[in-house]
């Protein structure tokens, strides 16, 4: 379901599909001449909702537009929904700035840390300390290999069955290596995190939540944030259990193709969905591709909460928006202003994290 993944010819052609590749990141043809910055092309984005704008028109003259209702709940906030897709809700601005930055933080620098699993697992085994060694400059160095070196752990170095033994190295020792040993920049493996699962590890091959891997349970205070933000959309008298998460990784080009969440045991709790950084355009489908998906834009601090029918509507995100005007991040900016902040401005300027928290069973 991520964007590297090619899609069938037949979901070329639905309508999910098209509303993908409609607001998905294309670039102007520069002549080849030109040093001019790529430039992306301008898209129509006059049909993407904004709740932003919903809340604040909803706040200053209790107007909305046509298919948005506003949902009493006793949540401190507007909650929103959609008249044709029962159980969505959307809560603007419901993380605090603070909160933001703190999630953001442990996105970059706890959660990717093992026993959690990321999308480098497969190719490099468990990776310790990526963002540091990536704000350190570090490189990534493969070790040659000898016969009793495999499964051997006593180095510190990571080993996992068929990869080789990677250890983080400075860049000058990387370099006297680099004749013989593959070397992966350490900032290139973070621009490369796509994922990294919390609680509960998710197994993408099989598609189902393995219980076998060793986990750690998701931090008290993220599950206290998913319970609070999941009740709007709880059956009365239950209380969310967060189990699992998903944090999502979205470069500037980077997607998230349509799918469905179809795991879970009980759809009747939500999917807690938390966005950060840059802004993004999220398409919520219906239970076919073939049904019209409406956009919308997510912001930084934005909830969305899945639940009942709308767990079997496809959704993904074709766009993150990195361009200064039209991230929309300058509180967060302002937020990691300290020098020692510099390496979180700098991801979080061109990326977009999204946390997404599930009860499993
Ligand atoms: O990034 C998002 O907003 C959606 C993430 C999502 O749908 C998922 O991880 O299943
Ligand atoms: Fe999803």
């Amino acid at each position: 379901m991520y964007g590297s993944e090619r899609a069938g010819d037949d979901a070329e052609r639905t309508a999910f599909r098209k509303s993908e590749k409609k607001y998905k990141l294309y670039y102007e043809n520069n002549p080849k001449s030109s040093k001019k910055k790529k430039q992306p092309k301008q898209v129509d984005l006059s049909e993407v909702l904004d709740f932003k704008f919903i809340s604040e028109l909803f706040n200053q003259k209790g107007e909305l537009p046509p298919g948005v209702v506003h949902v009493n709940c006793g949540f401190d906030g507007s909650v929103f929904g959609l008249e044709n897709r029962p159980g969505f809700y959307f809560i603007p601005g419901a993380v605090t700035l603070d909160e933001q930055c703190k999630w953001i933080r442990e996105s970059l620098t706890n959660f990717p840390q093992p026993p959690n699993r990321t999308n480098h697992n497969v190719i490099y085994g468990p990776i310790s300390n990526l963002f540091s060694a990536a704000k350190e400059g570090k490189i990534f160095v493969e070790e040659e290999r000898s016969n009793n070196d495999l499964d051997s752990d006593s180095s510190g170095s990571v080993s996992n069955g068929d990869c080789g033994r990677w250890t983080f190295h400075e860049e000058d020792i990387a370099r006297s290596r680099g004749k013989t040993c593959k070397l992966v920049p350490a900032s290139v493996l973070l621009r490369k995190l796509r994922w990294s699962t919390l609680g509960l590890q998710f197994n993408w091959s099989n598609r189902n939540y393995d219980v076998s891997l060793p986990h750690k349970k998701i931090p008290d205070a993220l599950c206290q944030l998913a319970k609070r933000m999941a009740a709007p959309a709880m059956p009365v008298g239950e209380e969310f259990l967060p189990e699992a998460a998903i944090v999502n990784y979205f470069g500037s080009g980077d997607t998230l193709g349509g799918h469905l969440d179809d795991m879970e045991a009980d759809w009747s709790k939500p999917i807690v969905s938390m966005s950060f950084g840059c802004k993004a355009i999220f398409l919520l489908g219906g239970k076919s591709r073939e049904d019209e998906p409406l956009a919308m834009f997510l912001r930084s601090g934005d909830v969305v909460l899945m639940a009942g029918e709308a767990r079997e509507c496809f959704h993904g995100v074709p766009r993150i928006f990195t361009d200064e005007e039209k991230a929309e991040i300058t509180p967060l900016e302002s937020q990691f202003s300290d020098e020692d902040d510099r390496c979180f401005l700098d991801y979080i300027r061109t990326s977009r994290i999204n946390i997404n928290i599930r009860q499993v069973y």
